[in-house]
Parts: C-alpha cells; sequence; structure tokens
C-alpha cells in the first residue's frame, strides 16, 4: 500500500506537488493520470525517496522508502529516466542489480523470460530500441519480487504486442494481491487496464475514482445502431432511463440505456433492418479532458481542436 499523506512539493518558487492526499490499494491496478506538468513523476520521486517532499509523508507498506531494509524487494520501480550502461548487456545490468541487492541469479534469468527479453539479453543495452528498454526497466523493477510496482508511463514506446504484454503483466500482478501503481496521459489505456484511478492536474488531486465510476460519470456506455427506420426505431426505443440521439435525416442512433442485444431484438421484432450494431465506450479521453482542461500546463493552440474520440 502507498499512502500520500497532504504531500506538498516545491521546487523554489515553483508548486510541483499540492496538497496531495490519496492512498494506492493493493489488490488492483491504480491509474496515475494527469496531463504534462501534473506532478507524476514528482509524486513517483518522492514514492521512492528520490525527491523529498517539502511537507506531508510519502510511505509504502507503512514506512518511508529509505525505512526498508530491502528497499528493491519492496518497491520496484520504473521512472521514466533510463538508468542503464549502455554498454552493458541486460542480462549484466540485471545481474549487477542482483548482486548488490541480495538476489538469487536465478531471478534474473525469471524477470528476463517475464520481460520477453531472452533472445537479446546478451547484447548491448545501448542498441535497444525504447520498447525493449522499457522492458528492461520493468524486468528491473521487478527483480525483486516486490510487494508494490510502480511504473511511470510503462507503455511509452511499446508496439500494441507490447501494450498488451504490460496490460496483462500489470493485472497479473494486482491478481496476485500485490500494489500496482501506473501513471499514463491516456484515460483510454487506464481504463483497459485500471480498476482504480488517481488523477491529477497542476499538482493538485482531481479525482480520486473508479473506472467504472468515471465511466458512469462520463456518461455510460452507448450504443451506436445504424438501421433502415431511424424515427420508428427511436420511438421504439424510447423509455424513462433510455437517451436516443442521432442527426435527423442519417440512418445512425445512439442509444444509451439498452445494450445491444435488447437494440437488436427490438429492431428485429418490428422487422427494422439494423446494417450496424456497435458498443462504444464513451469518449473517456474526452472525459479526461474536461477534467483537466484548466490544469493543462503546456497546450499547442491546436490541441483543443484536436479532440478524438477514443473507443475503448
Ligand atoms: N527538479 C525540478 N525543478 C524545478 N521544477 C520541477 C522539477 N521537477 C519537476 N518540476 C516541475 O514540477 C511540475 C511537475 O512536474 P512532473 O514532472 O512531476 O509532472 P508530470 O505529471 O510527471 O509530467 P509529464 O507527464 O510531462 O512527465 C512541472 O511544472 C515541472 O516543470
Amino acid at each position: 500500500m502507498i499512502e500520500i499523506h497532504h504531500v506538498v512539493k516545491r521546487y523554489g518558487d515553483k508548486m510541483a506537488v499540492y496538497d496531495l492526499d490519496f492512498t494506492v490499494e493493493p489488490g488492483v491496478v491504480t491509474g496515475f493520470l494527469g496531463p504534462n506538468g501534473a506532478g507524476k513523476s514528482t509524486t513517483m520521486r518522492m514514492i521512492i525517496g528520490l525527491d523529498a517532499p517539502t511537507s506531508g509523508r510519502v510511505t509504502v507498506n507503512g514506512k518511508r522508502y529509505a525505512q526498508h531494509t530491502a528497499p528493491l524487494q519492496e518497491v520496484g520501480a520504473l521512472l521514466e529516466a533510463r538508468s542503464v550502461h549502455p554498454g552493458r548487456s541486460a542480462y549484466s545490468h540485471l545481474l549487477s542489480l542482483a548482486y548488490t541487492h541480495g538476489i538469487p541469479r536465478r531471478r534474473v534469468d525469471e524477470v528476463i523470460e517475464l520481460a520477453g527479453l531472452g533472445k537479446v539479453a546478451k547484447k548491448r543495452a545501448g542498441s535497444f530500441s525504447l520498447g525493449m528498454g522499457q522492458r528492461l526497466g520493468i524486468a528491473a523493477a521487478l527483480l525483486g519480487d516486490p510487494q508494490t510496482v510502480m511504473l511511470d508511463e510503462p507503455v511509452n514506446g511499446l508496439d500494441p504486442e507490447g501494450v498488451l504484454w504490460i496490460r496483462n503483466l500489470l493485472k497479473g500482478l494486482a491478481a496476485e494481491g500485490r500494489t500496482v501503481f501506473v501513471s499514463s496521459h491516456l484515460m483510454s489505456e487506464m481504463a483497459l487496464t485500471a480498476t482504480n484511478l488517481v488523477i491529477v492536474g497542476r499538482g493538485r488531486l482531481l479525482a480520486d475514482t473508479t473506472v467504472a465510476s468515471f465511466v458512469e460519470q462520463a456518461g455510460g456506455e452507448t450504443v451506436k445502431v445504424v438501421n433502415s427506420d431511424p424515427e420508428r426505431l427511436r420511438a421504439l426505443l424510447a423509455g424513462p432511463d433510455v437517451t436516443v440521439t442521432g442527426e435527423i435525416g442519417t440512418e445512425t442512433l445512439q442509444v444509451s440505456g439498452l445494450s445491444a442485444r435488447e437494440i437488436g431484438s427490438l429492431a428485429a421484432d418490428a422487422g427494422i433492418a439494423v446494417y450496424d450494431l456497435t458498443q462504444q465506450a464513451v469518449s473517456l479521453e474526452e472525459a479526461f479532458m474536461a477534467l483537466t482542461n484548466d490544469a493543462v500546463e503546456y497546450r499547442s493552440s491546436t490541441d483543443t481542436e484536436t479532440k478524438g474520440s477514443v473507443a475503448t
């Protein structure tokens, strides 16, 4: 468990984190989200003692990181900066980490396998792609078989297979009862991976919630239905908890409050042809952007025009 108690972090005049207060529970993946400069990396650095809070307290399993006798076995962390000697192989990097932390050699083989680095383990880390570097960082984070795993932007640079691998890895670690805390810019990615969400903006806590309630607050699930008689279908679907929207003159309706199955059956009973029936998650990315809009530190003039809806 990670506990952040009223933490403030100031760099000179810059308030990087202001009165952050939340708990990261074991057994689930907790996503840590926020736009650039929100304070995610600063918070993560404070968790593993690379930075000290100006005020407040950060503990892992009840103690400050430095108070743990075997910190690598307590918290495994991947932070954004890569700290691997480029001339070293992945294997020797992990081996030297293991030696200096009293971790047996066989664990090095295990994490190399786990991270899918078997074929490149003897190659110089300096020749690694961004994705392979991320995998090596994750292997190092897991070396001590830690109860708490903290990863800063782990999907950065990974291809789709790598993204899927991370997703399953994180869920598996949480299912083993570990505390899994992972930062991201992407709400759509976190919605597929995390159970809990901590959202920050400009160093402040904006939401401490679950993916399920975030989705619900953002408008819940909708179903897109393209059909031969939208006017009649719209009337058929109407009900107290049902919302139907759609542009007049098009064949497409967006329905919330009914499942795709229920809509398909109602349309079939009425003899209305359905050409497309797709369950769509709400645009979580848009809901996230709306929540963090005032907290975006740097924005290009075109950003506000490029809001994309991301189906998950
Ligand atoms: N060492 C430092 N000195 C001065 N300011 C800093 C320092 N580290 C971070 N900051 C500032 O603190 C704020 C929070 O930065 P931080 O890197 O924690 O954000 P972040 O959420 O991780 O952002 P990103 O997603 O871009 O990595 C930013 O305004 C940043 O410029």
